[in-house]
């Protein structure tokens, strides 16, 4: 008697699964009319040839209306490489930046701009729901010229400062006039509020740059 085996790769086996309950997974939400239906795929390097083929399948067979190309701030010129892969595998739409709220300006963002053609279209600005914010150029470009960000900041200010207080501190930020009593009153503006982090955040950028 001759036994015939195959085996397959546990990855390959994986893939076929995930593929599945992807494809399903749509179908399903779409019978049950879900306003948006959100298929994540795992990270993938432009290298793992097959990962990128498994979503090419997957875009292929759900027909998704966007797909958006999320990269990480820190990642640099690297972006480009990537989201070009992307873009040739995927009909890359739109692009999600995250973890803006870390050291990196952002700028590999401009790289996967030109290589999906696609907008930036949200900012990751923290681990939680939140802190995920529409994408707003001046912003964003300020900060990438170390320039801090003034929008931002301005509304921080009308969110934490007393109204009373307001004309005279941008008064003497806009002459450079950054004494001790003026870090000692934020410092007291900032316990009393909520947005503690972000504020700081923009106060320290404006004033140490
Ligand atoms: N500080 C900060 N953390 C973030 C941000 N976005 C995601 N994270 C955190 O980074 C970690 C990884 O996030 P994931 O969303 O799992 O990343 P991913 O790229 O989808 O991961 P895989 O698909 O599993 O490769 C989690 O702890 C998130 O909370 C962000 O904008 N800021």
């Amino acid at each position: 008697m001759l036994l015939k085996l195959r085996f397959h790769s546990m990855e390959a086996i994986w893939n076929r699964i995930l593929f599945k309950i992807a494809v399903e997974g749509v179908e399903r939400f779409k019978k049950e009319n879900c306003d948006l239906i959100i298929v994540d795929t795992s990270g993938r390097h432009k290298q793992e040839v097959a990962l990128f083929e498994e979503m090419r399948q997957v875009a292929e067979a759900t027909k998704p209306d966007l797909v958006i190309f999320v990269m990480d701030s820190s990642i640099g010129q690297a972006a480009f490489d990537q989201a070009q892969a992307f873009k040739q595998s995927v009909a890359v739409g739109a692009v999600i930046v995250t973890k803006m709220d870390g050291h990196a300006k952002g700028g590999g963002a401009l790289s996967a701009v030109a290589a999906t053609k696609s907008p930036v279209i949200f900012i990751g600005t923290g681990e939680h729901m939140d802190e995920f914010e529409v994408f707003d150029v001046k912003p964003f470009v300020s900060r990438l010229l170390g320039m801090g960000d003034w929008s931002g900041f301005m509304d921080k200010i009308h969110e934490v400062v007393p109204m009373d207080q307001q004309p005279e501190l941008l008064q003497k930020l806009s002459e450079g006039n950054f004494t001790l009593r003026i870090m000692y009153e934020q410092f007291q503006n900032l316990l009393k509020m909520g947005p503690i982090g972000r504020y700081f955040q923009c106060f320290l950028d404006l004033v140490l740059n």
